[in-house]
């Protein structure tokens, strides 16, 4: 089971992924209040456990952006979080393919699940992991609301997914006997009062890896 902890944004929280190791790390470059630059997502990086794969969000960035960031960050994965379309993929892909430094980039795609057929057309995607979050109205994504896991289930989703939206220490093992995703992506789940909580990170990995 993979782990990614997304929403990195200070030192102190390199200091904890480098401590307890989740696979990815995610940084927000979106409008958020997780939000941070290329440049500063730069220094933190310096910081990191290489081991750490690093995953950069973006919603409805344009391509322009999204290839500027992933090559000053030097980021192992695009999250695209918002209303991308098919065509747009297949655009990011092709320019990727065609860089020598980003061709080995690779790109997921998050889709908010309102019903199974979000699922449905998601699964039909050019992309290298979907990511199975919740849908809210007021935001793309970062909202620790939770997706209803009977969606999951009786869909029949062929493509490997990370599973999102409002995973904490209460949810993570009953959430992980009901659907078996790829890997689960962390974020409010493992903070306290805005900011990312050591104890929450440390408690939710070693829960993950001894189940
Ligand atoms: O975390 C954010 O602020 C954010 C903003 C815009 C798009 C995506 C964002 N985060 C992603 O949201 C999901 C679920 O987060 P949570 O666990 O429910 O808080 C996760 O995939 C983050 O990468």
């Amino acid at each position: 089971m993979k782990i990614k902890i997304c929403g990195i944004r200070r030192h102190q929280d390199i200091e904890y992924v480098n401590e307890f190791l989740p696979d990815y790390i995610g940084f927000i470059f979106a409008k958020s209040k997780r939000q941070i630059t290329s440049a500063e997502c730069l220094v933190l990086k310096k910081e990191l456990d290489p081991s750490i794969k690093t995953v950069g969000v973006f919603v409805n960035e344009s391509l322009e952006k999204v290839i500027s960031t992933t090559l000053v960050a030097n980021l192992d994965v695009i999250q695209l979080h918002g209303d991308e379309t098919r065509e747009y993929i297949l655009d990011l892909k092709n320019i990727l393919k065609n860089s020598t430094s980003l061709k080995d980039t690779l790109v997921w795609k998050a889709i908010r699940v309102k019903g199974e057929k979000d699922i449905i057309s998601g699964d039909k995607l050019p992309v290298d992991c979907l990511l199975l979050d919740s849908f809210s109205k007021q935001s793309y994504g970062g909202t620790g609301k939770t997706i209803d896991l009977d969606i999951i289930k009786s869909s029949t989703i062929k493509n490997q997914f990370f599973l999102a939206g409002g995973l904490n220490i209460d949810n993570i093992l009953n959430t992980l006997s009901e659907v078996s995703p790829y890997g689960v992506d962390i974020s409010s789940g493992v903070e306290t009062d805005g900011f990312k909580d050591r104890n929450k990170i440390e408690k939710i990995i070693n829960c993950i890896r001894r189940k």
